[in-house]
């Protein structure tokens, strides 16, 4: 399976969800949906790295995950401490679905993420109408990243904005990104590098909040990427399959609260002094 397979399923099945309900339901919808903000808020604690906890039931790489339900996991993340929730939103390669944010939205009150491959506006309003207080957008994906943010600054929803390479960091930052994502792993084999948050740390202000991606199993791998300057980790895989979600989470959020403070304190922003 290759990357390509993902966006080419992803976009028809976009245009079987535009049939199913058109822009101007979901227009309509958007004025009964309570506004959920905060989400960058949520990853900007002071000497604290900020854990969001993602819903995955099911992913390229690992196959099936969990068959665990979102009202099964959520309340774990909550009395974990996660500071937000990202909610995979594809239904093939994934096994969630749109349904997933909007139950979300009434078990948690933590900020949600739309976590999924965004290549039309149309999305961005669903996520909006599904309750959604941020939306993934890929840069290397999203046709124009600056068009995009906008609609997502009209639509008061926060733009985590995904990338991996250097150059897509500066097209983001001249796009007007204010939170950059990181992703740790390769799309193409699938493997995974912590090292590429090193990597390309520096090359993001430290005005912009900075989440990592992927990969991270242990609370040794939240500190290592703690000294990197992140101000946030996003986990999906190594929560859901872990036995006890709820200790593994607190596990995580410990991790990222005594590393800054303690082991780091020369840590500023996203580069370290
Ligand atoms: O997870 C995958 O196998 C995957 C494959 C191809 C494209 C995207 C993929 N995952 C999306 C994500 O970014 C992760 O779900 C998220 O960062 C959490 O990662 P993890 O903690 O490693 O489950």
């Amino acid at each position: 399976m290759k990357f390509t397979d993902i966006i080419t399923e992803r976009q028809r099945v976009l245009e079987l969800r535009k049939k199913y309900q058109p822009l101007s339901d979901l227009k309509e919808n958007i004025k009964r949906v309570k506004l959920r903000t905060d989400f960058k808020k949520s990853l900007n604690k002071e000497y604290e790295v900020s854990i969001i906890c993602e819903y995955k039931p099911a992913s390229p790489s690992l196959g099936e995950i969990s068959q665990l339900t979102v009202g099964d996991v959520i309340p774990q993340f909550e009395e974990g401490g996660a500071s937000a929730v990202s909610v995979l939103t594809e239904e093939s390669f994934f096994k969630s679905n749109i349904d997933n944010l909007k139950l979300a939205c009434k078990i948690t009150r933590l900020p949600l993420l739309r976590k999924d491959f965004i290549l039309d506006p149309y999305q961005i309003y669903e996520a909006r109408a599904y309750g959604a207080s941020a939306v993934l957008l890929m840069a290397g994906v999203y046709p124009d990243l600056g068009e995009g943010i906008e609609l997502c600054n009209y639509l008061d929803l926060d733009a985590l904005v995904e990338c991996k390479t250097r150059e897509e960091i500066e097209i983001a930052i001249k796009a007007g990104a204010e939170i950059i994502g990181v992703n740790n792993r390769d799309f193409n084999d699938f493997s995974i590098d912590l090292g590429r948050t090193e990597k390309l740390a520096s090359f993001i202000p430290s005005n912009i909040t900075l989440v990592s991606e992927s990969g991270v199993k242990t609370p040794e791998d939240v500190k290592l990427l703690s000294q990197f300057g992140v101000n946030a980790i996003l986990v999906g895989s190594s929560i859901m399959t872990s036995s006890n979600i709820h200790k593994k989470v607190k596990q995580l959020v410990n991790a990222g609260n005594s590393v800054i403070s303690g082991d780091n304190p020369v840590t500023t922003g996203n580069f370290q002094v």
